[in-house]
């Protein structure tokens, strides 16, 4: 190694430090932030990322242990790198985007979302699922999101309000530009995974590294599984890219009417249509032509049921 080497690798060393993030993903749950998002941007080499959870803008008590222990909290990096820190809370939780602010106003936001349909199927899916495991039983989507009298949808099942996208996205355009949100488009994420990752290099201002080497279509998990630098592969786990049971076509064009109105408000707030309604029509269609209009399993997107 030169004396010019030795150096440069000596000042790198002195260099690694535990930062606050400089860019934070905020969600939407089920939205493919937690895993699939914070995992294929690690695999870029100036990104150093905390792959728990941190919970400090949401949860008052992290929050009240400052900003000291949140740094305490991220990996070691270098001044070029960027930390990044997830948690899905944050998109939702009316305190954060004040707080975020508070600790930076020129972060950079990433936001994945998906249909809203879809989001609230797999949210519903997601809770019933965690219950079945603990040997409790759920009852149906529909008890949940349809006014047992009325039958119209119930805006306060959290599920639903947490797709409602326009409301919380409101709260953060208080505080920042939109121009720092960069927002990801979840269901051609599921699809096309180099090309929404290329946006990202792109936004976060990296070199770009990532290719199509990185990624592959697991033909069993009908999904996109990440090859890394060693040449292992891997998959997200298996409680990621379920099926929804059981939906029938009323329930599900009732909630595609609903987002109707609530999706067009986003779009004009981001300046970008997402086409939702057309991709889940043609799920619906789909529906239509089973002659007892009963949805077995829904797997959307990649798979057809
Ligand atoms: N490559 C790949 N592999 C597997 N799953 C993928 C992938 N890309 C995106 N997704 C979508 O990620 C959804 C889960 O989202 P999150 O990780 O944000 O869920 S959570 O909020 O942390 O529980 C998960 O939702 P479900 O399909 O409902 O399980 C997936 O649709």
């Amino acid at each position: 190694m030169t004396q010019r080497q030795q150096h440069h690798q000596r000042n790198q060393k002195q260099d690694l430090k535990r930062r606050l993030p400089q860019c934070l993903i905020i969600g939407a749950r089920k939205s493919g932030t937690s895993r699939a998002l914070l995992e294929f941007l690690s695999l870029h080499s100036s990104i150093k990322a905390q792959k728990r959870e941190v919970h400090f803008f949401d949860s008052d008590e992290n929050f009240a242990k400052g900003f000291d222990w949140y740094r305490q909290q991220m990996p070691t990096s270098l001044l070029s790198d960027i930390t990044i820190e997830k948690t899905p809370a944050y998109f939702v939780k009316d305190k954060v985007p004040h707080r975020v602010h508070l600790m930076s106003n020129n972060i950079s936001l990433l936001l994945i979302l998906r249909n809203p349909v879809y989001r609230t199927l797999s949210d519903y899916t997601q809770l019933k699922l965690s219950r079945n495991r603990r040997g409790f039983g759920y009852p149906s989507f529909e008890t949940f999101a349809f006014d047992a009298k009325t039958q119209m949808v119930r805006k306060n099942y959290k599920a639903i309000r947490r797709s409602i996208y326009h409301r919380h996205f409101k709260k953060w355009l208080k505080y920042f530009k939109l121009s720092q949100i960069h927002i990801i488009n979840g269901d051609n994420f599921i699809k096309n995974p180099l090309f929404e990752m290329r946006k990202v290099e792109k936004f976060l201002n990296l070199k770009n590294e990532l290719t199509k080497q990185n990624f592959y279509l697991n033909a069993s998990r009908n999904f996109y599984c990440m090859r890394l630098r060693n040449e292992t592969t891997k998959c997200l786990h298996s409680s990621k890219g379920r099926s929804y049971k059981n939906l029938s076509y009323d329930s599900m064009n009732k909630l595609v009417k609903f987002f109707r109105g609530h999706n067009r408000r986003f779009y004009k707030l981001v300046g970008v249509d997402f086409n939702w309604e057309r991709s889940v029509r043609m799920t619906l269609n789909k529906i239509k032509k089973h002659a007892n209009k009963n949805v077995s399993s829904i797997k959307p997107l990649l798979a057809s049921f």
